[in-house]
Formats: C-alpha cells, structure tokens, sequence
C-alpha cells in the first residue's frame, strides 16, 4: 500500500514545463482527425447505459452515461449548471491565457506543436465559479479525491486550435518530483464550459468514440488499469475547432489518496460501475 501523503509542496504547481506520456510517436495524421467529423459511440452503443442516481445530501438527480467500460469513460450530463459555466467562462476570459507551452513530438512539420490552445493554471478554489464547480465535482464524484489533482487547467481554443492524441498519463522519467510525491495521472475531470458552433469534439481513435459534451457536461475517465499501469487505450484528443471558440477546465487527478476509494488489483484488472455509484 502507498503511503498517505498529507501534505503536498507547493512548489510541484510549477507545471508549464509538464510532458504528457508521449514516448511513443504517436500518429498525428489524417486517420485520427477523419474520425472527429462522425458519429461514434464507442462501446457505449451496445447497449443503453444512461444511470441515473440521486445525490443524497443535495437531493438532486444526475443523469451519467457510461461511454466506455474499458477505459472506464463517463459522461456526467448537465453536471455544471449553465449560467455557472457562464460566468466560469467570464472569469476564465479576465485570466492571462496565453499559449502553453507543452512538448511532445508529432510527425507533420507543420503542425510542429501537440496543442493549439490558449490557457493557463488556476489554483482549486481560485475564483468564485471554479471554486463552486471543483466543489459541485467532489460531491458527485465520490470514488475520486480531488484534493490531490493538479491546479485546474483552464483551455480556450480558437478557430483551428486543437489538441493532438495524447496520453494524460505522466512519464514518470520526466516528471519525477510529481509523480513520486502523489502518484500519476490516475484520472481525468474534462469540465466542458463553452462549446465550440464547429468541430472540437473530444475524441478516443482506439475506442472508436467521439464526444460532443453540451456545455456544462463533465467527462471523467480513468488513465490507468487498477494496477497502476497505464492504459494505451485512453488516447485521446481534441479535434480542431473550425468555428467558435471552446473552453473547457481539466482536473488531472492523481494516485495518492485513492487507495480507500478505489479497488486493490488482487484479482481484476479493470474498475467497473460499482466503483463509481455505490
Ligand atoms: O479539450 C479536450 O477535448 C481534451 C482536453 C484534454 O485532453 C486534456 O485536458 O487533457
Ligand atoms: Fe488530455
């Protein structure tokens, strides 16, 4: 078992310089945008998997459709209620967002950078919305904590902007203070707070699934197997906005502090429902 950390360093919240685990050269091709334009519904087309379940301390009904069962990828539907996206994206307007720098190699010379986005690092409860909405978060995610993820990261992509396939999993060869401290990335808080008139889907090429969140939706999905090992399956992506501008708020969570929440990988390899809505 890991040992609980309680406290964090602050100073691992200088992230500008943080790689996603990009060793293997990913395919940043045409094959991968193609399946941003079409209607894919992954596994989740099997059958119908919409659960809903009430939230007992605020007496509220969600509505969460399972998009995948492996990698485990969930759709919280209306999660963020519209005029708090709203003046979320107020806020995130007034912030300096600036291009992120992020490294990672891609195979076409000119579309030489991973993303095309402008943003920026906001603590938790750095302003009023994100604040409301991080706590609206933890009390209908309750396998997760989300004391242990990283600030938000708040992207906000223009005509053309996008994010090439990506994993969120760290390489932990590169990101060594990070990932011994709390763990990896064990899973990712997508909060979709604006979306864009065209293009910009959320798309996973190896799951055959690509999502197009209505503002105010959150898409939560796990990078790692039980195990701790990373799961290749969750590449994903952005798909290039081609009208309108999208802004969406991410939450990497980490490891550390999910040992009570999350199953031991004594036997399954996989988490499963239960896991999420017990
Ligand atoms: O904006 C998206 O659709 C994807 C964002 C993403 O991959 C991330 O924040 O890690
Ligand atoms: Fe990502």
């Amino acid at each position: 078992m890991y040992p609980i950390y309680i406290f964090f360093i602050y100073s691992t919240y200088i992230f500008n310089f943080l790689t996603p685990f990009t060793d293997e050269t990913l395919e940043f091709n045409d094959k991968i945008w193609d399946k941003c334009g079409k209607e894919l519904r992954g596994d989740s087309s099997r059958d119908g998997r919409l659960v809903c379940y009430r939230l007992h301390k605020h007496l509220l009904i969600r509505k969460v459709e399972i998009l995948s069962s492996e990698p485990f990828i969930l759709q919280y539907h209306n999660q963020v209620h519209r005029r708090l996206a709203k003046r979320a994206v107020q806020e995130a307007e007034a912030l300096r967002l600036e291009q992120l720098k992020i490294s990672g190699f891609t195979t076409t010379p000119e579309k030489s950078q991973v993303r095309a986005a402008n943003g920026t690092w906001l603590i938790h409860t750095g302003r009023p919305s994100f604040a409301r909405i991080f706590e609206g978060l933890q009390a209908n995610i309750n396998s997760l904590d989300l004391s242990t993820a990283e600030p938000w990261q708040i992207l906000s992509y223009n005509a053309d902007g996008y994010y090439a396939p990506h994993y969120d999993y760290l390489n932990p060869a590169t990101n060594v203070q990070l990932v011994e401290g709390r763990g990896n990335r064990i899973a990712t808080v997508l909060v979709i707070l604006q979306i864009a008139k065209k293009g910009g889907t959320t798309v996973f090429p190896r799951l055959n699934l690509n999502i197009r969140p209505k503002a105010g939706d959150v898409i939560v999905w796990l990078n790692t197997l039980s195990t701790g090992e990373s799961n290749s399956q969750t590449l994903h992506a952005a798909c290039p906005i081609h009208e309108g501008t999208k802004i969406g708020a991410t939450l990497w969570v980490h490891e550390k502090k999910q040992e009570f929440s999350l199953p031991c990988a004594l036997t399954n390899k996989l988490y499963n429902t239960k896991h999420f809505f017990s």
